[in-house]
């Protein structure tokens, strides 16, 4: 379990974290979502001791990561797949990383056949994908067996294949009773790999929960309609509180009655109705709302929640 209170980081006087709150559980995915420079991967270095908070405090399984004694056990990383040594093996990287932790030899190839890399595990680095510097940043955060990872944007970079390898991974690491924090920029990628989201933005937490919840909670009811009488049902929709917009095609996108009342609203106006549909709003539209409000909130009222 991952447990974070209060968490504020400012570089100079400007703010990149500020005041977050929340505990990441075993045995689900958790996603850490936000736009580029949201704070997501400032919040994965605090909680390994890496960055320094400027107020508040981290815990990983109870206690501070920083005074644990065998971290590699405790928790599995995977910041920057970038970092490697070129002209080295993956093997060899691997193999340097369990020496310097005490892990034994078997768990090497262990982690290397986990990842799909055993038949590249002799190929110098330098002649990785992107997608296979993943794998690779998964195998060393998967070394000492720990019961906590945390992930910057490791669906990154990766073809669908990769992308689907991945989600089937995590989710067999959680079902494991693992605690899993994944972070990325895009809800797409979310979507179907994380049971739980939090919603960053400007370092704030904008949301937090299931995808279903977020996504409903940013919901205000659409409908399309289309009518021969698109006037007199303006009037009328308006009047039942409606925000209504014209459409290309001449349809109404009626904003905040559900398609039941607008249907009845016609039938009592004595209102013929050609067409009459709710719209689904993607996930993709409920994550730029949310974070678009936040980017206006704060353009509006630059002071807030910033210390
Ligand atoms: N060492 C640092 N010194 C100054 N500013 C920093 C430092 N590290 C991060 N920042 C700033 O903090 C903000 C948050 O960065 P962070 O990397 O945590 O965001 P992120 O949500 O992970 O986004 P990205 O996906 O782009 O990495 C950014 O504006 C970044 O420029």
């Amino acid at each position: 379990m991952i447990k974070i209170e209060g968490l504020s980081k400012s570089y100079g006087n400007q703010p990149v974290v500020n005041d977050v709150t929340f505990t990441v559980h075993p045995g689900m995915v958790t996603g850490l979502l936000g736009p580029n420079g949201a704070g997501k991967s400032t919040i994965m270095k605090m909680i390994l001791g890496l960055v320094t908070p400027t107020s508040g405090k981290a815990w990983v399984n109870g206690a501070s990561f920083a005074s644990t004694s065998a971290p590699l056990g405790e928790v599995g990383a995977l910041l920057d797949a970038g970092w490697v040594h070129p002209a080295r093996s993956a093997r060899n990287h691997i193999r340097a990383i369990a020496l310097t932790q005490g892990i034994k030899a078997a768990r090497v190839d262990e982690v290397l056949e986990l990842t799909g890399l055993a038949t590249a595990a002799n190929m110098p680095v330098r002649k990785y994908s992107l997608g296979m510097k993943q794998r690779l940043g998964l195998a060393g955060a998967l070394l000492g067996d720990p019961r906590v990872l945390i992930l910057d944007e490791p669906i990154n970079g990766l073809d669908l294949d990769g992308i689907n390898w991945i989600r089937s991974f995590l989710r067999q690491l959680a079902d494991e009773g693992r605690t899993v924090l994944v972070s990325s920029h895009l809800m797409s990628e979310m979507e179907r790999t994380a049971d739980r989201i939090i919603v960053m933005g400007k370092g704030q937490v904008l949301a937090d929960g299931a995808i279903a919840d977020i996504v409903g909670g940013q919901h205000e009811a659409t409908v399309l309609v289309s009518s021969p009488q698109p006037d007199a049902l303006t009037v009328q929709l308006r009047d039942a509180g409606a925000r209504i917009q014209q459409t290309d095609n001449g349809r109404l996108q009626v904003l905040g009655l559900e398609r039941a009342t607008v249907g009845d609203i016609a039938a009592s106006a004595g209102i013929a109705l050609h067409e009459l549909r709710s719209i689904d709003r993607s996930l993709e539209d409920a994550y730029e709302q949310l974070v678009a409000e936040e980017a206006t909130f704060s353009a509006i009222n630059p002071t807030k929640g910033h210390r």
